[in-house]
């Protein structure tokens, strides 16, 4: 039986350019994959979608359909910009007892100053959805919400017509048995600017010893060439099966998927309660308990994985002795385990001050010393420089938030842009005094290899 819990109608939002009003209206649903529901937009949703989940398996969240969307073109303002967007969306929106609010989905890309062109063109610098329909799965409960973001007087219609095909997009779900996806089919790989990248190590390396910056993480990208278009609900069922402990994500945009299973939380807000980790320095994982025991200590014990690791604890520290009341922090790095790879790991937390918002916290933590370098305007030039791509959406946050400021962003590491035949896998690495092209080229290899193998590939394998 699906259950009716909330309606909240023709809440008056006062825009700029007009008057806005949100129509939000939650059922509770007896049994429904998250997987299947983002399925069954298939037909009319293709590009209008997303997907994600966090690392314990207790949110899940899809949207099909976009019912507002909130893009900011602002460069360094993007996050305030977004967040006065969605604050004037959601002004009116009455919270009921099940706290099943619109949710907004989306990401803020990696950097505002880079020019290069490629695929990542015309993708804008901030881009968030309130879908048309929203799966919510949390403690084993299911609530699919309608939303209608409408300058329209009269909604009786529309509401109407999108309880139906709620209806309808719930019973394919259910009906509809799992489908098992046949891997994509790889025609062609390469490796754009490998040399480049290989060379850029070396440069940085020695630009580092000059004391013109401690770290820099330099990246770079794997392009596939499919034998046919792959969907996405094809590699989101990859990287559900394949990729269980980390975040999984997808957003669909401007006809391609970004996709990723990352290890690395940017931060969570629950209740004015902040949560980050800092994750960074690597090593393989072992052939057997032995080998992976070894790896994990040496990591442990490794003074370059050490240092890269401590440029992160320091920044994220200082983010949160300036937004947060007090915070809590184990005084070393545990091992992170997952798939593919072992991380130095040591989490962060604290009560936020009265005036500190999610939003806020990205934009103070983005791009953190794991993603960018120290200091953050030195690195952020030298990755312009040494790295002749775009990173788009790779390496920035990526995740929701409410109108309540509860939400979570993840690092949108370990991930691809699907666009119909081909895709553009990324990964990179922190650059330290005492990196070497080679061991940083086969750490590059590790990252890119969760990607890869849902993608149907096997190199290095
Ligand atoms: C840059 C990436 O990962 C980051 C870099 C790491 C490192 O250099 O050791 C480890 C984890 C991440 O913070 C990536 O996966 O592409
Ligand atoms: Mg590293």
């Amino acid at each position: 039986m699906n259950r009716k819990l909330s309606a909240t109608t023709g809440d008056r939002i006062e825009t700029d350019q007009s008057i806005l009003h949100f129509h939000t209206e939650t059922i509770e649903v007896s049994r429904l994959s998250a997987l299947t529901f983002f399925e069954a937009g298939e037909q009319s949703f293709a590009g209008q979608r997303f997907f994600w989940q966090n690392r314990e398996k207790t949110f899940t969240l899809v949207g099909l359909g976009q019912a507002h969307t909130i893009t900011s073109n602002a460069k360094e303002q993007r996050f305030d910009d977004v967040e006065q967007q969605w604050k004037r969306l959601t002004q009116n929106v009455v919270n009921d007892e099940h706290n099943l609010q619109p949710i907004l989905f989306g990401g803020f890309t990696f950097d505002t100053e880079n020019k290069v062109s490629g695929e990542w063109t015309g993708f804008p610098e901030a881009f968030f959805a309130v879908a048309t329909y929203q799966l919510v799965m949390r403690n084993d409960q299911a609530y699919v919400s309608i939303h209608l973001i409408t300058d329209e007087e009269n909604t009786v219609d529309a509401l109407e017509a999108l309880r139906k095909e709620r209806d309808e997009l719930i019973h394919t779900a259910q009906v509809k048995a799992l489908k098992t996806y046949a891997k994509p089919q790889i025609k062609s790989s390469y490796e754009p600017y490998k040399e480049e990248y290989l060379a850029s190590i070396s440069k940085v390396t020695s630009l580092i010893r000059q004391k013109e910056a401690d770290k820099v993480v330099i990246a770079r990208s794997l392009a596939l060439q499919f034998e046919e278009q792959v969907s996405s609900p094809n590699v989101l069922s990859q990287v559900i099966m394949e990729q269980p402990e980390s975040y999984l994500f997808g957003l669909e945009e401007q006809g391609k998927l970004f996709f990723g299973a990352s290890p690395e939380r940017l931060v969570k807000v629950s209740d004015m309660y902040a949560y980050s980790s800092c994750v960074a320095g690597s090593v393989k994982r072992g052939e057997t308990v032995e080998e992976d025991e070894l790896l994990g200590q040496g990591l442990l014990n490794d003074e370059k994985n050490r240092s890269e690791h401590q440029y992160v604890v320091d920044m994220i520290l200082q983010t949160f002795k300036e937004n947060c009341a007090s915070y809590e922090i184990p005084h070393a790095p545990k091992l992170l385990k997952i798939r593919d790879i072992q991380h130095l790991f040591t989490p962060v937390e604290g009560p936020m001050k009265k005036e500190a918002t999610i939003l806020q916290l990205v934009k103070t933590l983005h791009p953190t010393p794991a993603l960018g370098g120290v200091p953050r305007v030195k690195a952020m030039e030298v990755i312009r420089e040494y790295e002749p791509m775009n990173r788009g959406l790779y390496a920035a946050p990526i995740g929701w938030l409410d109108a309540q400021g509860n939400g979570e962003f993840a690092v949108a590491i370990r991930s691809a842009l699907l666009a119909n035949d081909q895709a553009f896998l990324y990964a990179g690495g922190g650059i330290v005094a005492d990196s070497e092209p080679a061991s940083e080229y086969d750490e590059t290899l590790v990252k890119l290899r969760p990607m890869l193998r849902a993608l149907g590939g096997h190199l290095h394998e």
